[in-house]
C-alpha cells in the first residue's frame, strides 16, 4: 500500500532526526539505511515511521509523486543511492540530496537524470542533530518543478524565524541550493575561527580561565553578537571534564578536523576570482592546527616576543567584542561576494535577502546580525558588497579601530589570529582606491612581457625595461 509521504535514505545523525521531525509534523515517513542497527534504532525512536529493508520496499510504500530524501555522506554514497533508486522511480518523482554535496556534483547528477523525468534537488540542510530534529534551515535548489511537490513538507519541518517565516526557501535551479549551503559553511568556518581567536586572546593575553570566558561570551550573547555559535561557546567553556575535574575545553586536543565544505568555498573563491581571505584563513587555521607535532618542535626553534599585557583588561575585552563584530561582517561580506559571483556565472537568480532570511534561524550561523544583512539586501537587492550598505558601513566605522587594536596587540604579543588579521586586511584593501598593483603589473611586464594598462589612456602597453632610456 502506498502510504508514506516521504522516504529517507540514510538514517544516521541527520536522516534519523529529520525523519522524526517529519513525523512530528504529521507526515508519514519511511526510512532505509544499509546498516540494520540504524534501521532498528530508527524504528525504536519513531512512533509510526517504518524502516524498510531495501530501497525497493521503501519506494513501493511511497505515495506518488514519490519524494525521497537522501541523507548519506557526500560523494560515492550519493551516486550509489541514486543508481539504486532511479530504476524504481518514474517521471515526476522527486529525489532530494540533503547532504553537504559539492554543487557541481549536484549539477552532474541532475543532468544525468534529466531524460528520466525524475526531478532532482540539491538541498542544503543546516542545524546539526538538534536542528534536524527541532527545525533546520533548508536551502533547496534544482529542478523548478520539484519545488511545489516538496515545499509543504520542507517548510513544515524548517525552523521558523521570529516573524514566523519558515527558514526554507527555493534557492534556484541546478546546484544553487548546495552552493548556498557551501557558502553558509564557509561563513561558519570563519565565524568559528574568529570566536576561537577571541577565546585565545583572552586566554593567552589576559590569562583568563574558561569559566570566566564563558561569562564573557554569555554577556556578548546579549549584544549585537547574539548568535548560536556565541551561545554554544559560552556553554562549552563552562563545561567541566568529569574525569579530570578540569575545564573540558582544556582537555581537548588542539587539532581541528574538517569535512571539506570550507575548503570548497575557498577553492571556488579562487576559481571565480572572489576575494574571500577570511574564509580561506579559517581553513588554513585548521590545517596548521593539524600539524601538532611540527608546531611543538618548531616552538623550540622559532622565537617570538615575550611581553605581558599592560592595559585595561575590561576595555580590551570590549575591544575584542567589537573586533569580533567587525570581522564577522567581513566574513559575511566575503560569503555574499561568493554568492554574487556564482549567481552571475550560473544565472541562478539568487535572492540575497531571502538567503539571509533563511539563515536567521535553525542553522549553525544563525545570528542577530542576519536581520541587518537581510535589511541591507532589502534596501538594495543588487548590493555590490555588504560593506558598502550605509548601516553596515557605519557599524564597521564604529568597530574598525577596535579590530586594528586587537590585531596590533596580537601581533605585538606573538599570538596567531589569522582570521582577524585577514578580515582587517580585506576591509582595508576593499576601501583603498589605490593599491600597489601598479608595481605588480610592472614586475609582470618586466619579467614576462605581460603588458599593463595605463591610468592616462586606453590600451595595453609593454615597456622594454632592460633597455636604457
Ligand atoms: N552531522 C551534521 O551536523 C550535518 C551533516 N550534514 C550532511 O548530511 C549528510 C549525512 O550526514 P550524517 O547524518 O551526519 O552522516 P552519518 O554518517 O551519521 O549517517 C549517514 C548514514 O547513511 C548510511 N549510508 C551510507 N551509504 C548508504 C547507502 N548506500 N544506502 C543507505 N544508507 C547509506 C550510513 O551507513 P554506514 O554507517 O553503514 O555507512 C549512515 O548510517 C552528509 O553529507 C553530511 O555532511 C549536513 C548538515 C549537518
Ligand atoms: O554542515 C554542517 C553544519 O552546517 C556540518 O556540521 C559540517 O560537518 C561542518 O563542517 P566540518 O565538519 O568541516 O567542520
Amino acid at each position: 500500500m502506498q502510504q508514506f509521504d516521504i522516504g529517507i535514505v540514510g538514517l544516521g545523525v541527520m536522516g534519523e532526526n529529520l525523519a522524526l521531525n517529519f513525523e512530528r509534523n504529521g507526515f508519514a515517513v519511511a526510512g532505509f539505511d544499509q546498516e540494520p542497527s540504524k534501521r532498528e534504532s530508527f524504528t525504536a525512536r519513531a512512533s509510526k515511521a517504518r524502516a524498510a529493508r531495501s530501497l525497493e520496499e521503501l519506494v513501493a510504500g511511497l505515495r506518488t509523486p514519490r519524494r525521497v530524501l537522501i541523507m548519506v555522506p557526500a560523494g560515492a554514497a550519493v551516486d550509489a543511492v541514486i543508481a539504486g533508486l532511479a530504476p524504481l522511480l518514474q517521471a515526476g518523482d522527486v529525489v532530494i540530496d540533503g547532504g553537504n554535496t559539492l554543487f557541481s556534483d549536484t549539477q552532474r547528477r541532475a543532468l544525468a537524470l534529466e531524460d528520466t523525468g525524475i526531478l532532482y534537488v540539491g538541498a542544503g540542510v543546516s542545524g546539526g542533530e538538534e536542528g534536524a530534529l527541532r527545525g533546520p534551515a533548508l536551502m533547496p535548489g534544482g529542478h523548478p518543478q520539484a519545488w511545489p511537490v516538496i515545499r509543504p513538507l520542507l517548510q513544515a519541518i524548517a525552523a521558523k524565524a521570529d516573524d514566523g517565516e519558515p527558514c526554507c526557501d527555493w534557492m534556484g535551479p541546478g546546484g544553487a541550493g548546495h552552493f548556498v549551503k557551501m557558502v553558509h559553511n564557509g561563513i561558519e568556518y570563519a565565524d568559528m575561527q574568529i570566536i576561537c581567536e577571541s577565546y585565545w586572546l583572552m586566554h593567552s593575553l589576559l590569562g583568563m580561565k574558561p569559566a570566566d570566558m564563558s561569562g564573557v561570551f554569555a554577556r556578548w550573547n546579549g549584544t549585537e553578537l547574539e548568535s548560536y555559535l556565541i551561545a554554544i561557546t559560552s556553554d562549552i567553556l563552562a563545561r567541566v571534564d568529569e574525569d579530570s575535574g578540569q575545564p573540558l575545553v582544556d582537555m581537548i586536543l588542539d587539532t581541528a578536523e574538517q569535512k571539506g565544505t570550507g575548503k570548497w568555498a575557498s577553492q571556488l573563491a579562487l576559481d571565480m576570482g572572489v576575494t574571500a581571505p577570511t574564509i580561506a584563513d579559517a581553513v588554513f587555521a585548521r590545517t596548521v592546527s593539524a600539524v601538532k607535532d611540527e608546531r611543538v618542535a618548531a616552538a623550540d626553534i622559532l622565537k617570538g616576543p615575550r611581553r605581558r599585557f599592560e592595559g585595561d583588561r575590561e576595555a580590551f575585552i570590549e575591544k575584542i567584542r567589537r573586533a569580533l563584530l567587525a570581522a564577522k561582517i567581513c566574513a559575511y561580506a566575503q560569503g555574499f561576494q561568493l554568492l554574487r559571483a556564482a549567481d552571475q556565472e550560473h544565472q541562478w537568480g539568487l535572492q540575497f535577502g531571502a538567503i539571509a532570511s533563511v539563515w536567521r534561524a535553525g542553522c549553525i550561523i544563525r545570528a542577530k546580525l542576519l536581520q541587518d544583512i537581510r535589511a541591507a539586501f532589502g534596501r538594495d537587492a543588487q548590493l555590490v558588497n555588504l560593506l558598502v550598505d550605509p548601516h553596515i558601513a557605519q557599524v564597521m566605522a564604529d568597530c574598525e579601530q577596535d579590530l586594528r587594536e586587537v590585531v596590533a596587540a596580537a601581533a605585538l604579543h606573538g599570538i596567531a589570529v589569522p582570521a582577524f588579521m585577514s578580515a582587517l586586511a580585506y576591509y582595508d584593501a576593499y576601501r583603498s582606491p589605490r593599491l600597489p598593483a601598479n608595481l605588480l603589473q610592472a614586475q609582470r611586464d618586466y619579467f614576462g612581457a605581460h603588458k599593463y594598462r595605463r591610468v592616462d589612456r586606453a590600451g595595453v602597453f609593454h615597456t622594454h625595461w632592460t633597455q636604457a632610456e
